[in-house]
């Protein structure tokens, strides 16, 4: 399993944001983290990737405790945040070059080269971060996400914001690299989940309420469509 989440919590003081979810996500498939605005999910992935001390609860990413091994499991997840925080006045290699540079990469340029292929920022990649589109923002957020070929992948909102024709570009590289690698990401897009997921989790204020595979939801819940079982699950 690349990644095993047991009775993980966070309280930010007398609040639960995450109140004992358990839940696995496995390679070559796409887990889709649902839930409404403030439910849990970013604080969820902030601890999955080490940003963020869980209050209790165990977290391996491909069999290594992430508390008992911050370094080594930090080699192996790649993390695109929400609202990716870039360094805006770097040209887009410059900052493709000093991520790989703390991975401690070797072979830089060729690795540049290849991820910048990879994210289609081909034509964009002489300029200046700030003079790029949202879309293409994410896409250099994507590109230092895998710069380092992990093994996981934590997308938080990969896709907010982006015009249709990026969605759909971004969404296929998205399952692309899903056959390599486990994903994680979360949206409140449902079209995204049906386009792209494999598996599904949704969280209600800290809690999870349905934890399985995007057919076998469906299934349990027939005839409803996903909006609708998500209003059902999700509306207290
Ligand atoms: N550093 C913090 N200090 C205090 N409360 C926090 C902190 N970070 C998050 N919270 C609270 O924890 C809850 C969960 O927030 P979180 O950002 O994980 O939700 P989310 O599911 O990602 O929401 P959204 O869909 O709006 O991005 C919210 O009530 C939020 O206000």
């Amino acid at each position: 399993m690349s990644i095993s989440v047991k009775n993980l919590s966070k309280h930010f003081d007398k609040q639960k944001a995450v109140d004992l979810i358990s839940f696995e996500a496995k390679p070559g498939r796409i887990l889709g983290f649902l839930g409404p605005n403030g439910a849990g999910k970013s604080t969820t992935m902030r601890m999955l990737t080490g940003f963020l001390a869980p209050t209790a609860g165990e977290i391996s990413i491909c069999n290594e405790n992430i508390l008992s091994n911050p370094v080594t499991t930090k080699q192996k997840i790649g993390y695109l945040p929400e609202n990716t925080p870039l360094y805006t006045d770097m040209y887009v290699k410059e900052f493709l070059e000093f991520v790989g540079e703390t991975y401690g990469l070797k072979n830089l340029v060729n690795t540049i080269n290849d991820v910048v292929k990879r994210v289609g920022l081909t034509p964009q990649q002489h300029k200046k971060i700030s003079m790029l589109s949202k879309g293409y923002r994410q896409r250099v957020g994507l590109a230092q996400a895998i710069i380092h070929n992990p093994q996981v992948l934590i997308l938080d909102e990969p896709t907010s914001g982006l015009d249709p024709n990026q969605l759909v570009d971004i969404r296929a590289l998205i399952k692309s690299l899903g056959k390599e690698k486990t994903v994680v990401l979360s949206t409140h897009i449902m079209q995204e989940v049906e386009a792209i997921c494999d598996d599904i989790i949704i969280i209600n204020n800290g809690k999870l309420v349905a934890n399985t595979s995007l057919e076998d939801l469906k299934e349990t819940h027939y005839p409803l469509s996903l909006e609708e079982i998500f209003k059902k699950l999700t509306l207290d």
